[in-house]
């Protein structure tokens, strides 16, 4: 039965052993995993089988961002895991997303498929350092209207984005916001940063939270206190 709520919790850990404990403290019926590059490196597919084997959807963020047939293979792979959602980089290109998304189409048991626009660690100036003028929305949009005209299923933005993309994309693409930080919350590297109510209110379709979990004291009862604040502006 998919999760009831919009968070997928980021397991950020260098172990299997650490991101399973803290999966153990989740409830697969209220949220989903994402498993990441830190801990895919050192633990593999192994531990999205594990996390599946406790009863989550397991979104595998990879973010590939490289020619189209290795992109392609790549994806081909994570589908073979059984994963609920995987993706790419939208700057990779139009013939790198098309091929991400043909590579896809065939396959049983298909896993969302997303491609990241801008980084939420990422602002005004960030973007000027690798020489992009357009302010984040901009490139946002850009990149959006790039993925879903290359049969992208949605995007990874942050959800200051999120209702332009509604207006721009429409309402069945899928948008997954990263940077979510409940109020008082410690900002971190995150730069585009949201609170989960205001995300909620803003249209976002997934929100992806590490930190603010994983390194509360409590992350059962951090999972319960948001979840509380979405049903109460709901
Ligand atoms: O633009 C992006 C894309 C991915 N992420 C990932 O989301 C989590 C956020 O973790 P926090 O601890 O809540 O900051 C992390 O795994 C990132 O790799 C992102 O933050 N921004």
């Amino acid at each position: 039965m998919p999760a009831s709520s919009p968070i997928i919790v980021a397991l950020d850990y260098p172990e299997a052993a650490a991101a399973q404990a803290m999966a153990q403290q989740l409830d697969p019926a209220q949220v989903r995993v994402k498993v990441g590059k830190e801990l895919f490196t050192r633990s593999g597919p192994a531990v999205v089988e594990a996390l599946q084997k406790l009863g989550f959807e397991v979104f595998l963020d990879l973010k590939f961002h490289d020619i189209p047939n290795t992109v392609a293979g790549a994806l081909r792979s994570a589908a073979a895991l059984g994963v609920w959602m995987v993706n790419v980089h939208a700057s990779g290109g139009r013939r790198m997303l098309e091929a991400s998304a043909e590579a896809l189409a065939g396959v049983s048991h298909r896993p969302l498929l997303t491609a990241v626009t801008v980084l939420t660690s990422m602002g005004q100036d960030d973007l000027a350092d690798i020489g992009i003028t357009a302010t984040p929305q901009e490139q946002v949009l850009r990149l959006a209207q790039l993925a879903q005209r290359s049969g992208i299923d949605g995007v990874v933005c942050s959800a200051q984005e999120a209702r332009m993309l509604r207006e721009a994309c429409g309402a069945s693409f899928c948008l997954v916001t990263p940077g979510i930080r409940p109020a008082g919350a410690d900002a971190g590297d995150q730069t585009r940063i949201v609170t989960p109510p205001e995300a909620q209110a803003l249209g976002v379709d997934y929100m992806v939270i590490g930190r603010p979990i994983t390194q509360a004291k409590n992350p059962t009862a951090a999972v319960a206190d948001i979840i509380q604040s979405l049903t109460a502006n709901a």
